[in-house]
This record gives structure tokens, sequence and C-alpha cells, in this order.
């Protein structure tokens, strides 16, 4: 058995930071580690969104909006994928970048292919990586050689569910039915979708009112149509297990809809400066409607695979806010990296924060570590250590990553 004995810091309400001197018992070899009053642990980062297939573009192609940004980086790049010995270098190196960054759980995007989606699920299970997995779904508007019919979609889709449910890891590997955008799904797919959602009981992830040329494209699809929310929930994939991406240009309406299903949104603040067109109102949605929300990195769409980044961006963006109040400061963003998170993915009770009854994601922090990019020069209190290491720090202060009480450092 190791123990774990020193400073435990986590957020297990929003906007507050908890400091325990105290120990963690995890189950494993028989040490026992004392954290140096430099080093603490905080919980596990979860990453609600990422595209595990466009890593390999990650830093670069912004300069597009979305849909042209779709045809011409994306689409190419994730039909690749058709090869599995590159889905294994991709995923391979993708997931311990991400652990090696403090994501010990992450919701995947994968490709329409199911053997490369299969890939990456058994990629994360075996390099220790919390994982939900989505083989996207897309029967249109996207080109010849990366698209399926609507038959194809669907046996795929379920396929892709019965083996990761096979594996019997349910808190682990969870599959999730993942039609890519209404634009690139048609109605019977979004239907039948939503039907696969209910039966396995599985959760749903798509992406919702992201930017202005999106909601044009839906509209012209779909002139009757009020809204993405409206069109998602009569296909029944609002569900409470709905994580939505972005958000940006959803209505109020639209977003009492969804908290009255128990959708949450996957907040992505490093790739709306891209593409949404506008700020995701996350303190407004949170006070009015109590939204269920994480954050994301959108890799590619966000340029980085670090969720530091990501609450970093978090902070930044709201600041745009003229009224303070609506501001998101940087433990709200903790929050929403871990505990916000955990809840949104139905994972709550399992993750995001320390308690007994829960299993041990955790990251151990080291601000001296040989090469750190933080230089203490004076006394300080440690919350202003966890602040540092949120506004500076980055993988070197990271010198353990625990996924389940079993250390999973890269
Ligand atoms: N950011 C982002 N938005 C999308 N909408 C549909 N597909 C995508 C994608 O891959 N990235
Ligand atoms: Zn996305």
């Amino acid at each position: 058995m190791t123990i774990i004995y020193g400073t435990i810091v986590h957020t297990p309400i929003k906007g507050q930071l908890e400091v325990l001197l105290n120990a963690l018992l995890l189950p494993g070899d028989t040490k026992v580690h004392y954290l140096s009053d430099f080093q603490f642990i905080i919980p596990g980062l979860i990453d609600t969104h990422i595209h595990a297939p466009q890593y390999p573009f990650t830093g670069t192609c912004t300069d597009l909006p979305l849909t042209e940004w779709l045809n011409k980086y994306t689409f190419p790049c994730e039909g690749k994928f058709e090869d599995t010995e590159w889905a294994k270098t991709v995923y391979n190196a993708l997931v311990r970048r991400l652990l090696r960054n403090g994501t010990t759980t992450a919701v995947y995007f994968a490709s329409i292919h199911l053997e490369a989606t299969q890939i990456l699920a058994d990629t994360t299970l075996a390099l220790g990586q919390r994982s939900l997995v989505g083989l996207v779904s897309m029967d249109r508007n996207a080109p010849d050689k990366y698209v399926d019919t609507t038959e194809t979609a669907i046996a795929k889709a379920e396929k892709f569910i019965q083996y990761c449910l096979q594996k019997q890891q349910p808190t682990r590997l969870i599959p999730v039915i993942t039609p890519r955008f209404i634009p690139t799904c048609t109605i019977p797919l979004l239907e039948q979708l939503g039907g696969l959602a209910k039966k396995y009981n599985v959760p749903v992830q798509s992406h919702i009112s992201e930017s202005k040329d999106e909601v044009a494209f839906v509209h012209a699809l779909h002139p009757d149509v009020e809204s993405d929310t409206t069109l998602f929930d009569d296909c029944g994939l609002l569900t409470n297990r709905s994580i939505m991406a972005h958000g940006v240009h959803l209505s109020d309406k639209d977003v009492q809809t969804m908290a009255q299903r128990g959708s949450g949104v996957a907040v992505c603040p490093l790739s709306n400066a891209y593409f949404a067109n506008g700020l995701f109102s996350a303190t407004r949605f949170f006070q009015q409607h109590q939204l269920k929300m994480g954050l994301g990195t959108d890799v590619a769409g966000g340029y980085s695979p670090s969720m530091m980044n990501s609450m970093r961006q978090a902070v930044i963006s709201s600041s745009f806010w003229q009224d303070p109040a609506l501001q998101v400061d940087w433990k709200t963003a903790l929050y929403m990296a871990t505990l916000g998170g955990a809840d949104m993915i139905g994972l709550g009770d399992v993750i995001g924060s320390f308690a007994e009854s829960k299993q041990l994601d955790a990251l151990m922090i080291d601000l001296r570590t040989p090469n750190s990019p933080i230089d203490l020069l004076w006394d300080e209190s440690i919350e202003l250590l966890v602040e540092k290491f949120i506004n500076v720090g980055d993988d070197r202060c990271i010198i353990d990553v625990i996924v389940g009480g079993k250390f999973v450092t890269p």
C-alpha cells in the first residue's frame, strides 16, 4: 500500500478552493511519499472535448472559419485513420501527451473508422487513462471518401458500443454516441442515434450552436427548425448524459431546455477564440439555469492539448465581459476542469474531487522540480502556489499522474 502524506488541494464547491493537510491512502505498493512544502496534490484534469485524429495538425491550420477549416484540413486528416498503423502511432503519442499534461480522463471524438476507434479505446485502457470514446457518425456534407451511409453509420456506431461494453470497464471506458454535428447528419441518422443512446443507456456528444457559419448552415438545411437544441431534443439526443461542445450561440431558451434535460456544455475557450464568433456565457448560464459545464481543449480547433491552457483561456476570455460578476476566476476554471467536468460526464460520484467514496485520480505537483518554469523567490501561501501553478505551470511541474489509485505517469 502507498500512502501519500502532504498538502491536498481541490474544488469541492464551485469557486472555492479547499486545502487539506492530510494523508491519502492508495492501493498499490508499500511506500510512503512525504510531500515537500512545494508539492501538493490536485484532482486529475478532465478534458470533456477533444478530437483524437486531429492531433497531427495541432498548433497549425487555425486560419479559416469552421466549415472551410473542416473541408480543407480536418476531413482529409481524419480520413487517413483508415490506416490502422497510423492510428496506433498517433493515438499512442496523443494519450501519452495528455497523461503527461495531467489529463486523467478524456472525452474523445475519434473518426468514422471502426478499427481505428477501437485502437483509440484500447490505447487509453493500455496506458491507464480513463476515457469516453465516440465513433463519429456522419452521412452527408462530407467528402465521398470520408462519409457513411445512414445504414453503415448506425451499424458501426452500434458495433463500437458493443465493443466497449464487452470490456466491462464501466468507469474506465465508456462508449459515446457521436453525431458529428447537425450539418453532417440526416434526420434519420440523428433519430436512429437517439434510439441507440436509449437502447444502450450511453452518453451522447456533438457540437451545438458553435459559430455563426454553423448556425447559418443548419438554418439553410432546416429552415423550419428553431435551433440545434430543438432538433437534437426532437431526435432524443438531449439526455442527462449529453455533452455538447461550444454552445456559444445558444439562446436562453435553448439553455433552459438543455438544463431541464440534464445535458451539459463542454466549454472550449481556446477554439472558441478562433471559430466561435463570440464568447460563451459560462457564469450567466450557470447562475440562471444551473447548466452543467466542463472544459475541453477541442484539439485541434484549440491549439493546445493541455487543459492548463483551457483553464487560462476560460479566465482570459471571460475578462472580456464588462460586468465583473460574469467573469470566471482561476478557482472556477479549476472546478470546471475537475468536478464540474466529472458531473457533466456522469462521473461526479467517481472522480473530480477527493472523497473516500471516490476513486483516486490525482496529479502530484512539484513547483521546485528541476527545470521548473516557476521561480519561488519568497514565502507564499499554498493558495498562491496553486494559483501560480495554474497560471504559469506546465507539464514539468506534474511529476506523477494517478488514475484509479495507480501511477500511470508516462
Ligand atoms: N471545433 C470543431 N467543430 C466542429 N463541428 C463539426 N466538426 C467539428 C470539429 O471537428 N471541430
Ligand atoms: Zn470539437
